[in-house]
């Protein structure tokens, strides 16, 4: 038996002796590899903490001390710690979440993967228990990428106020996000990036506790000699280790520490957790860590994969030409016809797609980071002194700038074309990677268009128009492969009619992505119009004056059912006093949990089935 079969929970790891640790480490290592390219995942990130997470159960106590993952996709070695060892069905139904999970584990408390919020929670816990009196620590594990976002910050900026709550921040340095850390914001904060740094780091604080032992029993004198050392020992640390910011902040800084070294990690994580109160531990990891494909991979060190050989590392499925390589190609297409674009991508540039625009023209692809506020803020910028930034992000991360949209972009009306490559469902990463909130979220925005192309070529189409459009602009398409072109089988007033027989008494508006399943409904169904409105919002008049006409619509989107085009269409058909049947197709308002896009699918009733069983029932509703 291996040592990993040993392992059940924390109680296992802490019972290893240390001499098993590295055993331990490489066990866990093979097994990442064996299991995770079977099914896909963040394979890079969980290589890279083994060391790290080894170290932070034998140190501290979880549950009863509280592990926060920031993002979460670093979790699988925790998993594993904590007795989750069944990775074959990882990131499918019913099978482990690629994140934590409240509901897989006592020890799981996070599951939200939007980046840089695990300072933010670790601070509220630590409050609460101060609060009610209980003695328990709070660690937080933050990547170099999620430092960049500014929440984490202003929760930095808290956690230093009080010097006496106990939260452990470990900063987890690869020095990547997907690509380089921008900014190398770390490393500009850590000048003196030397891991022998922590080990004088570590006789400063083992002398300073000896002589705080000692002479703090020893009276005012004793104390007064302490002062005086501590001040001897601060002057001196200062000519060996600069923790810039952190210090600045007056977070007390134990670092760098070797994150592959297991006597270090143990070290340096039982120094912070004695002292009682805020503590930066700053450890040095490798991304892809012992996987010569994924350490050789420069472009994103294996940070997310599907299915792989493991030897090679290679994809057993081979990529395919979807969403994000057609925007890809057009955008840099664009770019060499126009100077005024400016891509603006956050820590995503070659998974959003501008990867390359940025090989062709790099000093006009901004990455700003894990800071999706600071992007559209900084293109209202851009657009206000001449040029017209795409800022390119994944659907469910716009969340995050929304008021910036609507307050920096929107209210000044600033030609920002934003493009959102992952909306609608993306399944197996799970609730919060569901990219279902942007049309409802854009349906408020006064003044923003929002195009939904059905296909590569709309998707082309549309994004030049965006560009033609003297204010905000966005365009929005799903995961993975685009659908054959539909080509329109004729024209409406506001709308591509891309099926007809002729005659029907019922119109489907579907929404970019959800086109081809209506048509299919619709084929199958005969007495049905299918209508691409192409630029989905704010709901054209002209489009309310055709649906006018017909006796029932029903409307389809791969975003919320509530909020979003259907529900608009149905406010203007209203205010128009229609008299017919609607009904509204799209995800229900419920967060999702992980599963295969057809599974969801299916589940949310946006199939050929469940738009034709719609259709069926707003004829009905005719003929009764
Ligand atoms: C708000 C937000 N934007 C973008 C992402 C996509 N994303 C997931 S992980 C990641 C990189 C994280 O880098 P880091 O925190 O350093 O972790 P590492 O993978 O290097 O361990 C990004 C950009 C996200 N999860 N959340
Ligand atoms: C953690 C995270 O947010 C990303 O790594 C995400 O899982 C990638 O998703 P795609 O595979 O759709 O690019
Ligand atoms: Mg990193």
């Amino acid at each position: 038996m291996g040592l990993i079969e040993g392992i059940l929970g924390p109680d296992d790891v802490k019972g290893l002796p240390p001499e098993r640790l590295e055993g331990l480490a490489e066990e866990i290592r093979a097994f990442l590899v064996e299991n995770v390219s079977k099914t896909g995942g963040h394979l890079g990130p969980n290589l890279g903490v083994v060391e790290l997470t080894i170290a932070l159960h034998r140190v501290f106590s979880s549950p009863s001390d509280v592990l926060v993952f920031d993002t979460g996709h670093q979790s699988y070695v925790h998993k594993i710690l904590t007795g989750r060892r069944d990775f074959s069905t990882l990131r499918q139904e019913g099978g482990l979440s690629g994140y934590p999970a409240r509901k897989e584990s006592v020890h799981d408390v996070v599951e939200n993967s939007h980046a840089s919020t695990a300072l933010s929670w670790a601070d509220g816990i630590a409050r609460s228990f101060e609060l009610r009196g209980e003695d328990r620590r709070v660690v937080a594990v933050i990547g170099d990428g999620a430092m960049t976002g500014g929440m984490a910050w202003e929760a930095l900026n808290n956690i230093a106020e009080d010097p006496k709550r106990p939260i452990v921040v470990v900063l987890n340095d690869n020095d990547r996000s997907y690509a380089p850390t921008v900014g190398g914001i770390v490393r500009k904060f850590e000048p003196v990036r030397r891991l022998d740094n922590f080990r004088l780091n570590k006789n400063y604080e083992a002398f300073l506790k000896w002589t705080k032992r000692h002479l703090f029993g020893a009276g005012v004198p004793g104390r007064a000699a302490y002062g005086a050392l501590h001040s001897i020992k601060k002057g001196v640390k200062d000519i060996f280790v600069d923790a810039g910011i952190f210090d600045s902040l007056g977070l007390k800084y134990i670092g760098p520490v070797d994150g592959h070294n297991l006597k270090d990690l143990q070290e340096a994580f039982a120094l912070a957790k004695d002292f009682g109160g805020p503590v930066v531990v700053h450890t040095i990891t490798e991304k892809g860590r012992g996987y010569r494909p994924a350490e050789e991979n420069a472009d994103d060190r294996f940070h997310a994969v599907g299915r792989i050989h493991p030897e090679t590392g290679l994809p057993i499925e081979p990529a395919r030409f979807g969403w994000t390589a057609v925007f890809a190609e057009e955008i840099a297409q664009i770019a060499r016809e126009r100077e005024d674009v400016v891509g603006v991508t956050a820590a995503m540039l070659r998974p959003v797609g501008l990867g390359a625009f940025a090989d062709a023209f790099p000093e006009r692809v901004i990455d700003v980071g894990i800071a999706e506020q600071h992007a559209l803020t900084m293109a209202a910028g851009l657009a206000y002194a001449g040029c017209h930034p795409v800022v390119a992000l994944y659907s469910t991360f716009m969340n995050r700038g929304f008021d910036q949209l609507l307050m920096d972009v929107a209210l000044h009306n600033a030609p920002v074309t934003v493009v959102l490559d992952r909306a609608g469902i993306t399944g197996d990463d799970g609730a919060s990677h569901n990219g279902m909130w942007d049309l409802s979220l854009a349906a408020m925005v006064p003044g923003l268009r929002v195009a939904a192309p059905r296909d590569a070529e709309r998707l082309r189409e549309l994004l030049r128009e965006a560009l033609d459009v003297e204010g905000p602009t966005l365009v929005r398409y799903p995961k993975g492969e685009a659908p054959p072109p539909i080509e329109a089988v004729g024209a409406v007033d506001g709308a591509d009619l891309v099926y007809s027989r002729g005659g029907a008494r019922t119109a489907v508006v579907a929404v970019g992505a959800a086109v081809p399943a209506a048509i299919e409904a619709a084929v199958d169904r005969g007495d049905a119009d299918v209508l691409d409105p192409r630029w989905a919002l704010p709901v054209d008049p002209a489009l309310v004056e055709t649906l006018l006409s017909y006796d029932a619509v029903v409307t389809v989107e791969d975003g919320l059912v509530d909020g979003g085009v259907g529900s608009e269409i149905a406010l203007a058909l209203g205010e128009a006093g229609y008299g017919g049947r609607l009904r509204h197709l799209g995800i229900g308002r419920r967060f999702l949990p992980h599963a295969s896009r057809a599974s969801v699918r299916r589940a949310e009733g946006l199939t050929p089935e469940a738009i034709g069983s719609a259709i069926d029932s707003v004829r009905q509703g005719i003929r009764s």
